[in-house]
């Protein structure tokens, strides 16, 4: 298969190889990017058929709906029905509360239907075209393959019918459990008080104890960028996979930006890095995921105006410097992904008719994701998770806050530890990090008047990873050697998605390398990577175990 090329362009940098600069075609691709991304199943996806054993005793209410405890409605109702209204219904109903969640879309939201699952469907399949086009590495396994090629519609299809099943499996689960799946788009009318149904005319109402607002994100698309779906789009449009063209300039080198880039340079097109990341991991990510293939970037530049391909002419890119604003280049492509980050949707939602102003369109909210009101008081029963209040976008996150929101209105107070979430940006090799980087570790330590020391481990020294011919990779720990805390993890190399979870848990559990270094790992697997890393921490005071303890072979 012939293989084509990317150009990514970013804040922070932007690409041209495959990019045309005037009326000559490079070599390479084009990206175009600003800054900081999945494709996996979705966060707390659990299925489960069985009806739960608790449910409040319900009776009938004017409205015709069943009511629940104390005369509303509801105990809960969600607005939104993506991974995070997912999370939270299950564990209500889960909790015995007579839980409802309002939808205007399709069940599943951004993941299922426009992000995590069709995205990592699309680079399962990349990822497998570049290992089969790896010459190299096929021989240095002794196998030999003749060619290898793809069927653009055959994976567009695999992704679309990926997310439909994904999408029935999570209306399945919620309505097996008696969850009431209510359609149209819901308004906030007054305390307690939602109204559904069509845009503009929602005419069915009801009432709840509590309300959770999981409405999510669409894509940011900056002004002067004209999109017009075909050769001007967004991830909402990519992940179809209508085309693979032969120059892409990715404006935006975050999550999606990288993913799409691992996408289109194995598929034929290309992509630029990663401003939120480790900036050695970022460094090294550009090492192995950038500078070996078509890909063309431009940092320290901003797109300030995309025009779509038209009457024979392409995509013209222009760029200006992201310091001086002066115009810099004008690039031209066959197309252009528009990955500069999400916004959230808040839009219609009635937040003014309880006294609440959004902050750039996200819901303000507290520690333990309760709604802020215009005054900075809580608005009691009134909760905002997910990518709406701009926390964190990531789908796990999401799903995690819903469920701290059910514990809370279950009467348990529950804060989530944001900084034991683990991120994973799903590239070949993938990259995973939980906790803070380097630099925000540094910068804290200075602030609070501690010690950091930085250990890391090679993929080169893991037998696993040799035997898979994966050696390209590190893992690196930051932490505090005189208490042992563990402040950050970040990796890059083979599964790093799935290996950060023992970092990620040790946080949650406030887990010391002092002592997590004594758990045993299976040989040979890629988890050694990070007990070999976890054993190079040295602690000075050990305050479990003793650091001068022997540790078994
Ligand atoms: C291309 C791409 C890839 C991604 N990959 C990953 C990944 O690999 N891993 C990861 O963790 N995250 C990933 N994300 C981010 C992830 O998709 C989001 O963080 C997550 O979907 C947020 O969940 P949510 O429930 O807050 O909102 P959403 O999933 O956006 O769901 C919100 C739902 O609310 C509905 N809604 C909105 N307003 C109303 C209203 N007024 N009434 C009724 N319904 C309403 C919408 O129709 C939608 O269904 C990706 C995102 C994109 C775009
Ligand atoms: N694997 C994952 O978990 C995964 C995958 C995809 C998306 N996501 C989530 O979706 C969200 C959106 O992803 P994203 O990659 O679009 O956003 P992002 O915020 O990660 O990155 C957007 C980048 O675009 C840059 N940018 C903005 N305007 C620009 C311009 N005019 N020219 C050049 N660069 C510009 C920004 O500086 C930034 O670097 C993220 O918050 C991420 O968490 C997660």
């Amino acid at each position: 298969m012939q293989s084509t090329a990317a150009v990514s362009i970013s804040a922070s940098s932007v690409a041209t190889g495959g990019a045309r600069s005037g009326a000559v075609r490079r070599a390479g691709g084009v990206r175009v990017s600003g800054l900081r991304g999945e494709a996996s199943a979705c966060p707390s996806l659990r299925i489960s058929p069985v009806a739960p054993a608790r449910l409040p005793v319900a009776k009938a209410s004017t409205n015709g709906a069943v009511a629940g405890s104390g005369g509303f409605d509801y105990d809960l109702v969600i607005i939104g029905a993506g991974v995070g209204g997912h999370g939270a219904a299950l564990h209500a109903v889960e909790e015995g509360l007579k839980t409802a969640i309002i939808e205007g879309d399709v069940v599943g939201g951004t993941c299922v239907n426009r992000g995590c699952v069709p995205s990592k469907a699309l680079l399962a399949v990349s990822g497998r075209m570049r290992e089969l086009h790896d010459e190299h590495h096929m021989k240095s396994l002794g196998l030999q393959v003749s060619s290898a090629g793809y069927d653009r519609q055959g994976v567009a299809d695999h992704a679309n019918n990926l997310a439909s099943k994904i999408r029935s499996n999570l209306t399945n689960s919620m309505k097996a459990l008696g969850v009431d799946i209510l359609t149209g788009v819901g308004t906030i009318v007054g305390k307690q008080k939602v109204r559904y149904g069509k845009v503009g005319f929602p005419d069915k109402e009801i009432t709840a104890r509590n309300i959770i607002i999981a409405t999510g994100s669409v894509p940011f698309v900056p002004k002067g960028i004209e999109i017009d779906g075909k050769t001007v789009f967004t991830s909402d449009h990519a992940l179809k996979l209508e085309s693979v063209p032969d120059w892409i300039a990715i404006v935006g080198s975050g999550y999606i930006g990288l993913e799409f880039s691992d996408v289109y340079t194995a598929l034929g097109t290309l992509d630029q890095l990663m401003p939120g990341f480790d900036p050695e991991i970022a460094k090294l990510a550009q090492r192995v995921l950038i500078n070996p293939r078509k890909i063309d970037y431009h940092t320290g530049v901003f797109a300030s105006k995309i025009t779509p391909a038209k009457d024979g002419k392409p995509v013209l890119i222009e760029l200006i410097d992201a310091k001086t604003k002066e115009h810099k280049e004008t690039l031209e492509v066959d197309a252009a992904l528009i990955a500069t980050g999400r916004a959230p949707f808040t839009k219609g939602l009635g937040l003014e008719n309880i006294n609440v102003t959004t902050q750039r369109g996200f819901v303000p909210v507290d520690e333990r994701m309760r709604v802020m009101d215009a005054d900075g008081n809580v608005v009691p029963n009134l909760y905002c998770i997910g990518d709406a209040n701009g926390k964190l976008m990531l789908a796990h996150a999401a799903s995690a806050q819903g469920i701290s929101v059910v514990e809370q209105i279950s009467g348990r107070d529950h804060i989530l530890n944001h900084l034991s979430i683990p991120a994973a940006c799903f590239t070949h090799p993938e990259i995973s990090m939980v906790g803070l980087t380097e630099p925000q570790a540094r910068e804290k330590a200075d602030k609070e008047g501690f010690k950091v020391t930085v250990v890391k481990t090679s993929f080169k020294a893991n037998t696993k990873a040799l035997a898979e011919n994966e050696g390209d990779g590190i893992a690196k720990l930051i932490y505090r050697p005189d208490t042992g805390e563990i402040l950050g993890v970040h990796i890059l190399g083979l599964h790093a998605a799935d290996l950060i979870h023992e970092a990620s848990n040790a946080i949650a559990l406030g887990t010391r390398v002092q002592d997590i270094k004594f758990a045993v790992h299976a040989h040979p697997t890629l988890s050694e990577v990070l007990d070999e890393l976890f054993k190079a921490a040295k602690v000075s005071s050990g305050l479990s175990h003793s650091v001068n303890e022997p540790v078994a072979a």
